[in-house]
């Protein structure tokens, strides 16, 4: 079995995939100090918690936080006895090389999302990812990823608001009942939801505008339903995107005998 590393920069996810299926999927904060043996404990006690049976002899993982790389390399090695795949090292195979300017270190998490919408959608894309940062990821024709926009993410932006300014207190995401707000967190809540609407739009707009063919555009991260639900932002909504991607990378390697 496959366990896919899905580390970002606010939250790690772990899934097991058996080869068909995702049999479950973790999630814990990112902290770069997390240790070997402290992954190994979380996992396997969730594990015995839900009575799966993983039999785990491989490893692949993407992660936007080269830190956390070495502690995972480390639990692969003295748990499962196996060298991962780290997403954005020369070992590691894409099924179709990026084009962007030479030196770039594009974001594993971007590199896998083209892969797995690429395998569900063919090209022409733009997938975006509601992170820490949201990111759009323009999928040229053929699979490869060709650039795109990064912008500030949601819940970065309400956190900014609050640091920056006394009387802003720290509120949740979600969709006010109209725009223009009658109190502090309804006001807060208003301009980062109708503003952030209005990113994804004009950004999508702007793309296709520069790019001559008809495009996808794939939403991914656990806040794309929200969005969706202000707008018709996205033809399609996949929550495992990115985890699927990483079983692309990772069976493309074991074609390519990597
Ligand atoms: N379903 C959700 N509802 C509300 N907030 C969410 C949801 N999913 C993710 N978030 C928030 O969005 C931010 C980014 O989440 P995540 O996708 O885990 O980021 P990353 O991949 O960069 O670690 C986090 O602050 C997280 O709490
Ligand atoms: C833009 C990102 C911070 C998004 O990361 P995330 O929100 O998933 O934590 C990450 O993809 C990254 O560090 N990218 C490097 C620069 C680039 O992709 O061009
Ligand atoms: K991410």
């Amino acid at each position: 079995m496959l366990l896919c590393i899905d580390t970002g920069n606010t939250n790690t996810v772990f899934a097991l995939w058996d080869g068909e299926e995702f049999l479950c999927t973790f999630r814990t904060s990112t902290e770069w100090q997390r240790t070997a043996d402290q992954y190994f404990v979380w996992w396997s006690t969730l594990l015995a918690h839900h009575k799966i049976e993983a039999q785990i002899d491989e490893v692949i993982i993407s992660s936007t936080v080269p830190r956390v790389v070495f502690n995972l390399r480390v639990m692969a090695d003295r748990y499962f006895d196996t060298r991962p795949y780290v997403v954005g090292k020369p070992d590691c195979l894409l099924p179709v090389p990026a084009r962007v300017d030479e030196g770039t270190a594009i974001g594993p998490d971007r590199l896998v999302n083209t892969a797995g919408a690429f395998d569900r959608h063919g090209g022409d894309l733009i997938v975006v990812d509601f992170g820490t940062a949201t990111t759009f990821d323009v999928v040229a024709e053929d699979g490869a990823y060709v650039g795109g926009v990064i912008a500030p993410g949601v819940n970065l932006s309400l956190e900014a608001l609050h640091q920056a300014a006394a009387a802003l207190p720290h509120v949740d995401i979600t969709k006010p009942q109209s725009v223009i707000g009658t109190n502090t967190v309804d006001c807060m809540q208003s301009g980062v939801f109708w503003g952030y609407v209005g990113l994804v739009n004009g950004i999508c707009e702007r793309i296709k505008g520069e790019y001559d063919r008809p495009m996808t555009v794939v939403g991914t991260g656990g806040l794309a339903p929200l969005f969706s639900s202000g707008y018709a932002l996205f033809d399609t909504i996949e929550d495992d995107l990115t985890m699927h991607g990483l079983t692309v990378i990772h069976r493309f390697n074991k074609d390519n005998n990597t």
